[in-house]
């Protein structure tokens, strides 16, 4: 469980997040929503503790997140940033591997559990095929999806990802939000993530963190807080809700009649 308590995030004259006290629970999948430069990235580093809180504070399973031992912390979160760079010439595997030295208390090469779960994570995500390929050489969607698959394979409790969706195609949109929803259920995980898709947001997640923009925010359940009003004023433009047979579908309203 990962809980914030008055949790106040700055930029410059900006406050971004003011007062946050919410918890998230195993089993819960949260979507981030906000406009751009709302303060979502900001929000998911402090919360997997790389960027200090300006007030308040952030736990995880009781403990708090700042000063915790970093290979603790890497086997209670797992974190996908938005952008990475590779400057060497890993092999797609290693990059996976690498994502289980936080088991590794007294070793440094992997054994075959940790090759079990690299490759299982590749496999889920569709880019075993790729295992032997330098990260280098790899598209932008099939980048992400290895990062996803490292994120897999590290195997926390709490999953922190900020825009999952980002260089996927709509096939392996969809497939990885089934992933993450599936993995929260099956193995009650708490995945936290940023998304700008309101109807892949929709279809994953059980619950929603809108950020206002000026500090303000709105936590709950996604059928308590994804309505339209409520969205329209969180991303600045007029949202309608249609149902398509048992589907609910958001789309961006017309600015000109509000
Ligand atoms: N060092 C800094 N000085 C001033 N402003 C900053 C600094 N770092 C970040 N910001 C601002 O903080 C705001 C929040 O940034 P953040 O990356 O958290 O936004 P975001 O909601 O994730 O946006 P996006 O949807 O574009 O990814 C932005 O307006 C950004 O320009």
């Amino acid at each position: 469980m990962i809980e914030t308590s008055s949790l106040t995030l700055r930029a410059g004259e900006r406050t971004l997040v003011d007062a946050l006290t919410w918890r998230a629970w195993p089993g819960q999948l949260w979507c981030v929503i906000g406009r751009n430069g709302a303060g979502k990235s900001t929000l998911l580093r402090t919360l997997a503790g790389i960027r200090a809180p300006d007030g308040g504070s952030v736990s995880i399973g009781g403990c708090p997140v700042l000063g915790r031992d970093p290979a603790e912390l890497a086997r209670e979160r797992s974190f996908l940033a938005q952008s990475r760079s590779d400057a060497f010439a890993y092999r797609v595997i290693e990059t996976v591997l690498m994502a289980r030295h936080p088991y590794h208390a007294d070793r440094y090469w992997e054994g075959s559990d940790d090759h079990m779960a690299a490759e299982q994570a590749l496999a889920a995500l569709d880019v075993l095929h790729l295992a032997r390929r330098d990260v280098r050489t790899l598209s932008g969607g099939e980048r992400q999806r290895v990062a996803i698959a490292a994120l897999l394979a590290q195997d926390t409790p709490l999953m922190l990802l900020d825009e999952p969706a980002n260089a996927l195609d709509l096939a392996h949109q969809v497939s990885v939000m089934r992933l993450l929803s599936r993995v929260c259920r099956e193995q009650r995980k708490t995945v936290i993530m940023i998304g700008h898709d309101l109807n892949l947001a929709h279809s994953a997640a059980s619950d929603a963190l809108l950020l206002m923009g000026d500090g303000s925010w709105l936590a709950g359940s996604v059928g308590e807080v994804m309505q339209p009003p409520i969205l329209g004023r969180c991303l600045g433009h007029p949202i309608e809700m249609l149902r398509h047979g048992e589907r609910t579908v958001f789309i961006a309203g017309d600015a000109t009649t509000t």
